[in-house]
């Protein structure tokens, strides 16, 4: 099963062309300035400028103000949206760019009927719930909890590791999985091994 990558929480050049070159499919930039991961949009502009084609840039919001998230867009066409806050479905829809919406699952969820909610998202993220946490966690959610049939292609993100990462495929069958932590050296420094580990586990099935 041929399963895309996006390698998020990049902050730096190097980081964004180690991954393309180990055949990431999608680059995430956090524009939520409480994590460690944060980056300006002058700073991933400039990176996304220089990315070879063919390599999707995804622009991570929580809850941000609109002026920020135009801020961000106008820099680049190339901009697909991450929405991982309680956004609804209206705010997603009004910037007219392709977006994913994070869901954090948590035991209980009816996840079609919170898919639902969003009919204009391209895909849906879905990621661990941590209380006071929006994302970046590390932790892994229930798989079960995920219904075999969605409306939407998934994106599964949480705590995914290189170790982890072909037995989620290989239970989930997302149409992509979404790595931060559990690629890096240090918190917003990627590790290229474990950048290099992560997409061949993920792309070798
Ligand atoms: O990466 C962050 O710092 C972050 C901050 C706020 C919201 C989301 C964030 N990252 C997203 O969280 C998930 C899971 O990350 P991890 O692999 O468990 O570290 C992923 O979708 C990231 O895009």
């Amino acid at each position: 099963m041929n399963c895309r990558v996006k390698i998020c929480g990049i902050t730096n050049l190097d980081d964004a062309i180690m991954a393309c070159r180990h055949g990431a499919d999608a680059l995430g930039f956090v524009f939520y300035n409480k994590s460690p991961r944060s980056v300006t949009p002058d700073v991933a502009n400039s990176i996304v400028s220089q990315l070879p084609p063919f390599v999707t840039p995804v622009a991570l919001f929580v809850d941000a103000d609109e002026s920020l998230i135009q801020t961000v867009i106008t820099g680049s066409p190339r901009w697909v949206i991450q929405f991982h806050g309680s956004e609804s479905e209206s705010q997603c829809a009004a910037y007219q760019r392709p977006y994913m919406k994070a869901l954090r699952i948590q035991s209980g969820d009816d996840v079609a009927a919170l898919v639902a909610e969003y009919p204009t998202a391209s895909a849906m993220l879905l990621d661990a719930y941590k209380a006071g946490v929006p994302g970046g966690t590390g932790e892994v959610f229930d798989w079960s909890l995920i219904p075999a049939r969605l409306s939407k292609p998934i994106v599964l993100a949480g705590g995914l590791t290189p170790q982890n990462v072909r037995q989620a495929i290989e239970q989930v069958k997302p149409y992509a999985v979404d790595v931060s932590g559990g690629v890096e050296l240090s918190k917003g420094i990627k590790s290229d091994l474990k950048v290099q580990e992560f997409i061949s586990g993920a792309k070798c099935g």
